[in-house]
């Protein structure tokens, strides 16, 4: 759930474990992380300890956080206006991370957002619209977070704290006492914690910010198109192995597109990605 101060917060079964880790983990640079699924060893006297980490499905860097199945990009329809170029370069780099994205639309009661929901819903993407209103799937949200480890991402003022509080109520109060724990000022290491809410695991540092997939934006050209899940059917299809699918004769993603079987936006941001990095070498994105 959470490492702090070489301690690592454990949950087995509804209870908390306070573990040291093995040494070894060290040596190998690979310590535990919240979001790690580990084996632990509990002794009658003496300290729990973690005595192994089970294969990881993904892992971020900042926030240092194992496993998250769901990264939740929070837009709002005005105030900010969404940047679609962002959203998409986040959405890739959570297929890239195999991670699923899911897109939630917010102020959906001061400028409709089904054009935004429908562009996404049509890239294949799951879309809720979260606002103060009636119409609000906050819970249908709450559902399909259920059981899965959740981080939420976007904008500053498009609405993440709200809902967050919306989906989560007691959240309120648990934010305010850590951030009373830690004192205001005090610039401790950001901690990263796992908090089980209703059966869900969000994941975030006290206070609730955004996950930096700035690191992994950079897809390699020849992976891109696969973060891309609506192009998805068409590729092998093009009149060139080779197409990049921007601007080649006998694209048949530039067919889908023109047929409006693709998105507009969604292939404007593929082609900024794609050139972004189609000069860069492989051995430059990977660390
Ligand atoms: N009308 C309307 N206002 C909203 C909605 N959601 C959030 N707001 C307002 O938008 C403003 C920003 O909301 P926050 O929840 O603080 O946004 P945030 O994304 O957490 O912002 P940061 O903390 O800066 O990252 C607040 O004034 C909210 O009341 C919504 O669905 N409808
Ligand atoms: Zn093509």
């Amino acid at each position: 759930m959470k490492s702090i101060g070489g301690f690592y917060y454990v949950r087995a079964d509804d209870a908390d474990y306070e573990c040291k880790a093995r040494g070894s983990f060290r040596k190998n640079g690979n310590s535990p992380m919240a979001g790690d699924k580990v084996k632990i060893s509990v002794p009658n006297d003496g300290f729990c300890a973690i005595e192994e980490i089970l294969p990881r499905k993904n892992k971020l860097r900042r926030p240092a956080l194992a496993n998250l199945d769901i990264l939740v990009l929070v837009c709002s329809t005005v105030e900010p206006l969404p940047n679609f170029t962002v959203i998409d370069k986040m959405t890739a780099a959570a297929v890239n991370n195999n991670m699923e994205p899911v897109i939630v639309v917010t102020k959906n009661d001061l400028e409709n957002g089904d054009r935004i929901a429908d562009i996404y819903r049509h890239a294949g993407f799951r879309v809720f619209l979260c606002s103060d209103d009636s119409s609000s799937q906050t819970e249908e949200l709450k559902s399909y977070l259920h059981g899965k480890v959740s981080a939420f991402i976007g904008n500053s003022g498009v609405g993440k704290s709200t809902l967050l509080n919306r989906l989560f109520p007691s959240l309120s109060l648990e934010t305010g006492q850590t951030s009373k724990k830690l004192g205001r000022g005090r610039h401790t290491t950001r901690v990263v914690e796992l908090f089980e809410l209703d059966g869900c695991f969000v994941a975030d540092t006290p206070g609730f910010s955004t996950v930096d997939l700035q690191r992994y934006e950079m897809i390699d050209k020849t992976q891109l198109q696969y973060c891309f899940p609506e192009f998805e059917k068409y590729i092998g299809e093009c009149m060139f192995t080779s197409c990049s699918h921007t601007c080649e004769k006998g694209c048949r993603i530039l067919e889908a597109l023109s047929d409006g079987e693709i998105e507009e936006t969604r292939h404007r941001s593929y082609t900024q990605m794609y050139n972004e990095v189609k000069d860069i070498k492989l051995w430059q994105i990977k660390e």
